[in-house]
């Protein structure tokens, strides 16, 4: 029997299910215990704006530790970039598609939005990258689960909003996108459309189980991405893009630190895909000092992000 704990909300069901039928399917008997995070209460009530470091994942590493439940399968970009020593990710399978999504009822792209219409996103991220493509736009908050989110923006809160289309995909919400961000235009958060399967350190058992899911290349770019992003002292609410993408013998790696109004820091790095574990965090470093030499540190300590 394998044990999986998960947040109860409909994305990450729906994920936890997921590889709950993949295990299945190699004949593994699995159940699905649903915890409630101090992240998961805080939204309930008012969104924290000031959510502590891993508040989604707490609750979640008690139950691991306990020995209540042998994995956890979350987001990669809503982990911390350091695990405890006595967690790891055991499986990080074929990432989905890694971009941004522009959904729309009226338009079919974003530079088809008419001066002054509402895009909705609470993502530092994405509203200081769009701004320097559109600054004729309003960029409002949004927030809520995705079919919250999709409901405002039905109801005319705003003209559109930007979700990662990975989580649209998986939720069945597809024929609401519109357009997707070309990650050049837009960059993806570090880890964005990847899962990351958490386990006990000394769990081999549950480790051994879960290997066939494991993909290398997808392990090798987010591992790099989230390198960088740990050199650049990211947290969540950094507005930082990073995107690292095999091409045929290589592994590319783009990024960029973004301000506003609308100024940003962009850079890239790239490595022979011959490579190991210690070559993709070397990957990412060099891309985050690519983007300091390049400006992102006043960026960064303007906005007191201390890289
Ligand atoms: N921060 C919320 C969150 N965490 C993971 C996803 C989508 C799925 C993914 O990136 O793997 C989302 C929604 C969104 O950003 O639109």
């Amino acid at each position: 029997m394998i044990r999986i704990g998960s947040r109860g909300s409909q994305l990450a069901l729906w994920q936890s299910n997921h590889i709950a039928a993949a295990l299945r399917a190699n004949g593994h008997h699995v159940e699905i215990e649903i915890i409630r995070t101090t992240g998961d209460r805080l939204q309930e009530v008012t969104f924290a704006e000031v959510g502590t470091k891993g508040m989604f994942t707490k609750e979640i590493e008690e139950a691991l530790i306990a020995e209540r439940i042998d994995l956890a399968v979350h987001s990669l970009k809503d982990l911390p970039t350091e695990l405890a020593p006595e967690f790891t990710l055991a499986a990080l399978p074929e990432r989905a598609d890694p971009r941004d999504a522009f959904v729309s009822v009226d338009f079919h792209s974003f530079f088809d939005l008419p001066a002054g219409a509402k895009v909705g996103s609470s993502s530092p991220r994405r509203q200081t990258q769009l701004r320097t493509l559109r600054h004729d736009l309003e960029y409002i908050e949004f927030r809520g689960n995705v079919d919250t989110r999709l409901r405002k923006l039905q109801e005319g809160q705003a003209q559109a909003i930007i979700l990662a289309a990975s989580g649209l995909d998986r939720l069945g919400r597809t024929e609401w996108i519109r357009q997707r961000f070309d990650p050049e235009q837009l960059c993806p958060a570090p880890g964005q459309g990847a899962l990351a399967i958490e386990c006990r350190a000394a769990d081999a058992a549950t480790h051994q189980a879960l290997a066939f899911l494991d993909h290398p290349d997808t392990r090798f770019a987010v591992t790099a991405e989230r390198a960088a992003l740990n050199a650049l002292g990211g947290g969540c609410q950094v507005p930082i893009g990073v995107y690292c993408r095999r091409e045929g013998d290589t592994f590319r790696i783009h990024g960029v630190v973004a301000s506003n109004p609308g100024s940003s820091r962009g850079g890239e790095a790239h490595i022979s895909a011959s490579t190991t574990g210690s070559q993709a965090e070397e990957l990412g470093r060099t891309l985050a000092a690519v983007l300091l030499r390049n400006g992102a540190e006043s960026i960064l300590f303007a906005n007191q992000y201390k890289p």
